[in-house]
Order: C-alpha cells, then structure tokens, then sequence
C-alpha cells in the first residue's frame, strides 16, 4: 500500500469524515485515486512534418486499441477469477465488461475513423487536435443517427480522451491501473468504466449519482462498498488513505495502515458471519418472506436462494446491434431455468438509462417518460412475441415453472394485453410490474388481470416524486421511506391480501435491511435483491416479529 500523500492545505479537513449515501453496503479501506481528468487540448501546433503527424495519430489509435483490447482480456481473465467480496459472483459483470471493451477496441480500430485523422493531420493538423476533430465529426454523425446510436456517442468521448491522451503523452483518463488495490473516486462512471472495473477496486465514491443510479445498482451486484453523492472527495488527494462505509455513507479520511486494516477485517468478519446464515427467509415468530435474487444473467445465481424474483433479461443483450434470435434466447433463459425451481423473467426493459441497440429505437427528448419497457410494444410488437415465444419454449425445454412480468405496465388494458400473449403460449404465472403511480392506483383491478404485482420500487419512486432516479441531488425525493412511496406500496400490499395473490418488492429498497422490514410491515409477500443483500436483510427480518414490522410500517406511513 503507498504511504498517503503529504497534506494539502486545500483538502477537506482530514480529523472529519466526508459523508454521501451509502448505497452498497460493507466496509472496505485503501488508497484513494481519482479517475484522470480529460486532457485539455493546448493550442494548435504548427506542423512542419504532415506525415509524422498522421503517423502519430495512427500510432495513437493503435495504442488506444490495444489498451482496450488487453482491458478486454483482464476482465475476461477476472471472469474466470472473480474477487473475494464477490464471492465468485463477479464473473457475469466481468464478461460483459470484457464484451464491451472488445466492442469500443473495434470502434477504436474503425478504418474510416483513422483515415478521418490521417486526412486532416496530411492536411497540415497536429495529431491531437487531428484525432480530437475527427471523433468529434464520428460522434456527430451517430448523435444524427438519433437512437441507441445518438446514445452511445458518450462512448466515443471516452475514447477521444483516451487517444488524445496518448497523442500528447499524458497520464490516461478513465480507470486507473495501479497494480495493488484502492479505492477508486470520481465524478461519476461512465458505462465503459462501470463495465471496466478489475479485481483491485475496494470499494467506489462517486461524487455524483443517486442511490438507485448505475453507479449503486452495479456496486451492489459485485458486492463492492459503494457511496455516492459524496461531496469533496474529488478535492481529497490520490494516495490518501480512506475507509469507505457503504452502509452509512461515511467517508474515514487519512486513515493509518493499522486503521485500515483493521476496517477491512472488520469487513471480512461480517461477511463471513452473515454468510454462515442460511434457510428461507421468515420473521422471528415463523411469518415467511420470500427473499429472492435479482439477476441479469445465470452467473448470477446463488445455489441456496429461494428463487429468482427479478430475471432482468435486456442486461443479456446491452450492446448488441443485431436483435438476439429466438435460438439464442431460448439458451439464455434455459441457462437460468435449468438452475432455479423459480424465476420471475421480466421481458425487456428497454429505452432511457438501458438503450438497446438491436432495437434501433429514435432518439426522444424525455426518454424517461418515453417508449421504454412495455411500451416498446407499441413500435416493434414482433420483439415481445419472440422473446415470449422464447421464454415458453425455455420452460419447456427445462421443465422448470417460468413466471414472467412486463415492466412499466401503467394501464389494465397493457396488462391484459400482456396476459393475452403469454397465456397464448402457456406461461403458467404472468404478473405485471408496478412501476408507474397509475399502475399502483389500480392495483385491484390489475390483480383481476395478473396473477401476481412486483413492485419496482427504484421507478415507483422515480415516477411518484418526478425526480430522474440518477441524480444526486434529489435523492431525498427518492428515499424510499417517503409516505407517499410507502402509502402506494401499501395499496398494492392490500390489493394482493384481498385477491390471495402474491404482491413483491424488486426494487433496489427489498434489499435494504431497515427498509425490508417496513415492506414486510406493509403487507408484501416477497423481497427480491442483488444476491449480496440476501444475508444481511434474512439476519434482520429474523430478529423481528411480524407485529414489529407491522408497527415500524405504521410509524413510516404517519
Ligand atoms: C426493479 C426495477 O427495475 P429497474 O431497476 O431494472 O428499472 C425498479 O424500477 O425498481
Ligand atoms: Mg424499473
């Protein structure tokens, strides 16, 4: 571990921790560093040799291929290796990360880019502002092509800076590779650097970033200590040594080697105690709650769950530009099933924060409230055929008993038209997600459609408060402890109770340990979580009686 830099008169006072919201939790300690910044251009340079200068820029876009290309293979090493707090569940987020390096390594290598680059540095330009205007006209070009496309010009940022980076010699922006452990800081993440993260991150601050944003939905499921919306940590310097708390949100500043290890054992000892926990989840006097896994792929399944509650199914297909075939769908799904007695698939859950390539969807001004989950249907009803057609034959294939749920139903006649075509192809169980306000209002009347409600509670809040679910600065709105939240959860509890069907919470709250209690107070019958949450929400529903869930939830609604 390198010793902690020598203070800076500038930096936050070191005695006082810094605080943001822990939105992952576990402790973990080390030293900080910060992502690079983007290189700022410096003036244009006269250029006396052309040539060399399109030789640079060839030579920058090499390295900057390579760079991704060997990104690629050490996540893909990872994969096959994942962390300790991981628990051997990383591999699925390690894969992906290596699928999406590999993907941006093919953008830096594009012919046209670099022939872009060349031209202009032949045409008497440096080969950093060469490199900077020709993936500025390349990120033009997809913003036109509005969609996925005009989304993924973010990506090509990533990339400008990089190659820029290289062309003036500067130290890399984007993540760090240290070679020991430490706890990465920045602004916030982009989808690269969320995909890129190695083996050697502790634990993650964000100065940006809400607590149901990529940022916390990512840490959690690789079980990494994470806080957001940490104000200052950007001014704290590399090197110093910091004690990272994603349960409380605090920030230990300018630890000694002997306090940061004794934090890391602190942590290794509560992970080891609460993974000793085991068997189905239930309240201290016998009352069951189901306590599920969200999982985005069969990597991560845990063999001792009760079931799968949130199959989140676009997470397989983010960065394909050609839609999945009903073959290849069927072998994702069959992958899962065969390992699950139970599972709840959602069918795509696509547009706004998870754009979907395949889907060539058009560019909206308000995603957010656009054509996103369900709605889909609406422009390309052929992609839910299919992959319900998939699902079927998956669950057929296996044996096992497949429930699916649409996200984002906001109607009961969405609903029905969801059951409809499900039922068409036998899916035994088919149930809607709650999602929208208007959904939760009709919950009783939903429930003469669908055969069970799972609440999503990160878009339940983000659409009940009108407060985008990744900003930082809002997220008092998207608390879930907020009355108004609970109140609409509570009405969906209710409407299960009277119909004797299954009402469950899938959002990032089910796997909160003092929110969990509170919805099993509510009336929910089911808490589904990143695999991670499990241990530590079963421990705390086991010390508590169902009335004292019940009055935590009344103390919550007044
Ligand atoms: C579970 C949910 O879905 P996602 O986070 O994938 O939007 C939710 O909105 O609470
Ligand atoms: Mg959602």
């Amino acid at each position: 571990m390198p010793e902690p830099s020598a203070p800076d008169p500038s930096a936050p006072d070191p005695s006082g921790p810094l605080t943001g919201l822990g939105v992952s939790r576990g402790r973990a300690a080390g030293p900080l560093i910060r992502m690079a910044a983007p290189p700022t251009l410096p003036p244009p340079r006269p250029v006396t040799d052309p040539a060399a200068e399109a030789a640079a820029v060839a030579s920058a876009l090499t390295a900057l291929a390579a760079d991704l290309t060997r990104r690629a293979a050490s996540a893909g090493h990872t994969a096959g290796h994942a962390n300790g707090h991981a628990d051997g569940h990383a591999d699925g987020a390690a894969a992906e990360a290596a699928e999406i390096l590999e993907a941006l390594a093919m953008i830096a290598e594009d012919p046209m880019l670099l022939e872009d680059a060349e031209s202009r540095a032949r045409d008497g330009m440096d080969a950093a502002h060469a490199l900077d205007a020709a993936f500025t006209q390349h990120r033009e070009a997809l913003a036109a092509l509005g969609g996925y496309l005009a989304e993924r010009a973010a990506d090509l940022d990533d990339l400008r800076h990089r190659a820029v980076a290289f062309a003036l010699g500067l130290p890399m922006p984007g993540l760090p590779a240290p070679g020991h452990p430490y706890v990465l800081v920045a602004e916030d993440l982009s989808p690269a650097d969320t995909a890129g993260l190695g083996p050697d991150v502790l634990a993650l601050v964000t100065e940006r970033g809400g607590p149901t944003s990529h940022t916390a939905i990512l840490a959690r499921g690789r079980g990494l200590p994470a806080v957001v919306a940490c104000a200052g940590i950007m001014d704290v310097p590399d090197g110093t040594v910091v004690g990272v708390d994603g349960g409380t949100g605090e920030v230990a500043v300018g630890l000694t080697e002997e306090q940061a290890a004794e934090v890391q054992e602190g942590d290794r000892a509560e992970r080891a105690r609460l993974a000793a926990g085991s068997g189905p989840g239930r309240t201290k006097d016998g009352h069951p709650v189901k306590l599920l896994l969200n999982i985005g792929s069969a990597q991560d399944l845990r063999p001792d769950a009760e079931g799968v509650g949130l199959f989140r199914t676009e997470f397989l297909f983010l960065d394909r530009t050609t839609a999945p075939s009903f073959e290849e769908q069927v072998a994702a799904y069959a992958e899962v099933f065969a390992q699950t007695e139970s599972v709840i698939v959602r069918t795509l859950d696509a547009g706004t924060d998870k754009p979907l390539p395949f889907l060539g969807l058009p560019a909206e001004p308000n995603p957010a409230l656009g054509v996103r989950g369900l709605r889909v249907d609406r422009l390309l009803p052929d992609v839910l055929d299919t992959q319900l057609d998939a699902i079927a034959e998956a669950a057929r294939k296996t044996g096992a008993e497949a429930w699916v749920m649409a996200p984002m139903v906001t109607t009961v006649a969405e609903a029905a038209g969801f059951v409809r075509r499900a039922r068409a192809r036998g899916i035994a169980r088919v149930g809607a997600m709650v999602e929208v306000p208007a959904a939760a209002l009709r919950a009783g009347r939903l429930l003469r459609e669908v055969d069970f409600l799972s609440i999503g509670t990160n878009d339940l809040a983000q659409y009940t408060f009108a407060a985008d679910r990744q900003h930082s600065a809002l997220a008092d709105l998207l608390d879930p402890r907020q009355p108004a939240l609970l109140q609409l959860i509570a009405m969906c509890a209710e409407a299960g109770q009277e119909a004797g069907k299954p009402v469950g919470v899938c959002g990032e709250a089910a796997g909160d340990p003092l929110l969990a209690p509170l919805l099993v107070g509510l009336g929910v019958t089911s808490l589904s979580m990143a695999p991670v949450c499990v241990p530590a929400v079963r421990e705390t529903l086991a010390g508590l009686t169902l009335a004292e869930c019940r009055d935590r939830a009344v103390a919550a609604l007044s």
